[in-house]
């Protein structure tokens, strides 16, 4: 029978499947930072148990470290015992630990990729719901709570119920300047923010074939803001291209016998979706959301929306709510809305080629005045690329401070905090109500078009000159 790339992963990881149960699945990577894994780790404690596979389990620090300072002492109390715990938990029961100190160290979404801990026809999973993210690689991977980080540390597998299948394909190919941001929240704007709930996505099409490892990884990092419970792109050879000679990547022998497998790895002609999303690429504009959640984007030559020209009343009203919360006019130009933060960074787009997109515009620029703008690698491994690339020089010239690696401004759980009134350009994932700080006011964008609200202050539209 046909299947999709879904179908055939879940397939090969059902461990037992009992007529009226949710099947139990095999994992075969777990992620784990600092916030949703002490408890975890005390159950396994208190229950007195071992880790089942320790060696399939990697462990980092990101949500609430410091991008200031590599020290403990940088850390306030809570953040410090997290991190202590963390440490400890990790030499109690063998895990691999990307500390604050290691090189590798980063953003659980950034750091797993990079070293080929994500491979092509994995189960993955992190207690964190952007783990999504590796699906990039046609991994089957999702977030999970605290009780199953537990479970998952214990046995190795996980109770799941099999979801349903949604299919978007963005046909043809992007006008340039188009990047991987843009295509996900336009289609993000198109389905909604709960267009994909219950449902694994697999994207495809020419212009997901056509996107690097980085903006499949941007695309699928942002599945769980439309609803879904994962997103998925078939493996191919911009894959095994990233992933040869990572450090967790097979070898030898090992890496044809699983370029082999990976080639399998992608639906069946003749598979069925129990939804179909098409999109046409060359419609796609730089997008930027204007209001409260994800959904709530349009391009950049688009206005504000009206609540009167919403369709029922329950949209009326969420556009009402949000434009009071963000403090726009319904009509107003997205190219006239100011900004006076930004943030570059977060497992959406943190990664080398982001950082990259970003330098053009800052080069030869200054951050505009009353804009304080911040650069945030995903891991010591893409900083260290960074600056060897010389992109660091290019904004600190320009007056963008340039951070160590963590989550910092994505999430308002360590230092890097907006204020109320605030309002960011920012290359996140997330725009709801004190995302990045009680009151404040968070606008999603590409890194392209966050430096580019840098340097003149409000957004702009980055196919013409400014
Ligand atoms: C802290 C963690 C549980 C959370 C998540 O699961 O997504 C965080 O990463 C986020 O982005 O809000
Ligand atoms: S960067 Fe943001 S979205 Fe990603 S894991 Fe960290 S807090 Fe969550």
């Amino acid at each position: 029978m046909a299947k999709t790339l879904y179908e055939k992963v879940w397939d090969q990881h059902v461990v037992v499947a009992t007529e009226g149960e949710a099947p139990i699945i095999y994992v075969d990577r777990h992620l784990v930072h600092e916030v949703t894994s002490p408890q975890a780790f005390s159950g396994l404690q208190v229950a007195g148990r071992n880790m089942h596979a320790a060696e399939k389990t990697f462990a980092t620090m990101d949500h609430n470290t410091s991008t200031t300072s590599a020290s403990l002492d940088a850390l306030s109390p809570m953040a410090k015992t997290q991190v202590q715990t963390l440490e400890r938990n990790c030499k109690d029961f063998g895990v691999r630990l990307y500390d604050i100190h290691h090189k590798n160290q980063g953003i659980v979404h950034v750091m797993g990729p990079e070293l080929g801990i994500t491979l092509p026809g994995t189960v993955i999973v992190c207690g964190d719901s952007h783990t999504a993210t590796h699906g990039a690689f046609g991994a089957l991977a999702f977030g999970i709570g605290t009780s199953e980080v537990e479970h998952v540390m214990a046995t190795q597998t996980l109770r799941q119920l099999k979801a349903k299948t949604m299919k978007i394909e963005v046909r043809g190919h992007v006008a340039p300047g188009i990047t991987a941001k843009d295509i996900v929240l336009a289609i993000i704007g198109h389905i909604g923010m709960d267009g994909g709930t219950g449902y694994v996505v697999e994207f495809c099409g020419e212009a997901i074939e056509a996107l690097s490892m980085e903006g499949r990884m941007t695309v699928c990092n942002m599945a769980i803001e439309m609803g879904a419970k994962a997103g998925m792109i078939a493996p191919d050879a911009t894959t095994a291209a990233y992933l040869k000679g990572r450090e967790f990547a097979p070898k030898g022998e090992q890496w044809e016998q699983a370029i082999a497998a990976w080639s399998e790895l992608k639906t069946d002609a003749g598979a069925t979706f129990d939804a179909t999303v098409v999109l046409d690429a060359s419609d796609i504009a730089p997008q930027l959301t204007w209001g409260t959640n994800p959904g709530q984007v349009v391009a950049i030559d688009q206005l504000v929306p009206n609540p009167a020209d919403a369709t029922n009343s329950t949209v009326r009203t969420s556009i009402e709510n949000a434009l009071k919360y963000v403090d726009l006019s319904a009509g107003t130009s997205m190219t006239d809305v100011g900004i006076n933060k930004v943030f570059i960074g977060s497992c959406t787009n943190s990664r080398i080629e982001d950082l990259r997109a970003a330098a053009v515009h800052a080069k030869g620029r200054k951050v505009a005045q009353g804009v304080k703008a911040i650069v945030v690698p995903g891991s010591g491994l893409v900083k260290e690329q960074a600056e060897a690339e010389g992109l660091d020089k290019i904004f600190l010239d320009a007056g963008f401070e340039w951070r160590l690696p963590g989550c910092s401004m994505c999430l308002a759980m360590n230092d890097d905090k907006l204020e109320a009134g605030d309002r960011c350009a920012s290359t996140s994932n997330r725009n709801f109500e004190g995302r990045q700080g009680r009151g404040s006011r968070t606008h999603l964008v590409s890194p392209a078009m966050a430096a580019a609200a840098a340097v003149a202050g409000h957004f702009v539209d980055i196919r013409k000159p400014y």
